[in-house]
């Protein structure tokens, strides 16, 4: 089946300027794109196509060079929240190698040295792709009818906000495994994700593992948990995107990602939501729950079934006594 089951949708009454009209169609076009598939495409998404590339273009001479020179841009800490470069499949089931860095203000940044302009390339790229998530946030908002801004004040500080770039190194031989990413939800409000031309992300709906296929100039965005937690905070209208990565056989896949998500937030559904039906969700710590996660992925290798999830929270529905 095609990957073009996923919308691709046109925000540039958002980010070039739009009467109230052109705006009220990309809100209820994304925010049904949320509910039904839980991710979807933009296009004119106000990222420079050449600042994505650059990145994509970044990661695959950083990656190139020879372990030696990759490693001393490790994290300097074993601190679960980290910045630097790691090769994941030394540490978790994903097939991949990453740099990470985090807010600029976080304080605990790594930036390589090479390639030249490597840093201030990520530093570009995260502060675009930040923009971008704010924009898509407040059209969520406003698709679930909460005051204006309302989730922005909610969700009010970056420092959490964090951007990978990937690189999956492709099968060598036919019974390697393909799996680059296991299927996962994030655990992010919503994840923004730079592809190449590869292919090999996938969403699982319907019962069948379906392809998003990358579309030339368009970014991929995701909606996570805590937003499903929006089922959380939603209270359930919006859906948290169950996909994976397969890697592509025969070609390396590089891709990258901004996380938009807030770590010191009691997380339930949001007052609003729950007005005329039940929470579907108990309130939780969002510290709590990602350090959960990122200790599942760095300490005990979960699986889907055994991995700390947004379900973790759910309120079941109470059995009526006969
Ligand atoms: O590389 C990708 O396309 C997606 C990676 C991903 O889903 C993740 O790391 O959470
Ligand atoms: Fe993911």
């Amino acid at each position: 089946m095609s990957g073009l089951v996923f919308p691709i949708i046109d925000i540039s009454p958002f980010t070039a300027g739009g009467n109230e009209d052109a705006k009220k169609k990309v809100i209820r076009t994304i925010g049904d794109a949320c509910a039904k598939h839980g991710i979807f495409q933009v296009i004119n998404h106000g990222v420079p196509d050449e600042v994505i590339d650059r990145q994509l273009e970044y990661m695959r001479t950083f990656s190139a060079y020879p372990d030696e020179e990759k490693s001393k841009w490790k994290p300097k800490t074993d601190d679960l929240f980290y910045s630097g470069y790691v090769d994941m499949s030394k540490i978790s089931q994903f097939k991949k190698e990453e740099f990470t860095i985090n807010h600029p203000d976080c304080g605990y940044n790594v930036y390589p040295d090479n390639p030249p302009g490597f840093r201030e390339d990520m530093l570009e790229t995260f502060s675009y792709l930040s923009r971008t998530a704010v924009i898509i946030e407040g059209i969520l908002n406003d698709y679930l009818g909460l005051p204006p801004g309302y989730l922005k004040q909610y969700n009010n500080e970056r420092k959490q906000d964090n951007m990978s770039s990937f690189h999956y190194l492709a099968p060598k031989d036919p019974d390697e495994e393909i799996i680059g990413v296991i299927s996962h939800r994030d655990s992010t409000i919503l994840t923004i994700l730079i592809q190449d031309g590869t292919g090999g992300l996938e969403v699982y709906e319907d019962g069948k593992w379906i392809p998003v296929t990358p579309t030339e100039g368009a970014l991929t965005v995701n909606i996570g948990d805590p937003m499903q937690a929006k089922k959380v905070l939603s209270n359930g209208k919006l859906k948290s995107v169950e996909h994976r990565v397969v890697r592509p056989v025969g070609k390396d896949r590089y891709s990258g990602f901004g996380h938009l998500v807030t770590i010191d937030k009691w997380m339930e559904p949001l007052p609003q939501l729950t007005i005329n039906e039940a929470p579907k969700y108990k309130g939780f710590s969002f510290g709590e729950y990602t350090l959960k996660r990122l200790k599942d992925l760095r300490d005990s290798p979960s699986t889907p079934e055994t991995a700390h999830t947004i379900n973790s929270y759910a309120i079941q529905p109470k059995v009526t006594e006969v």
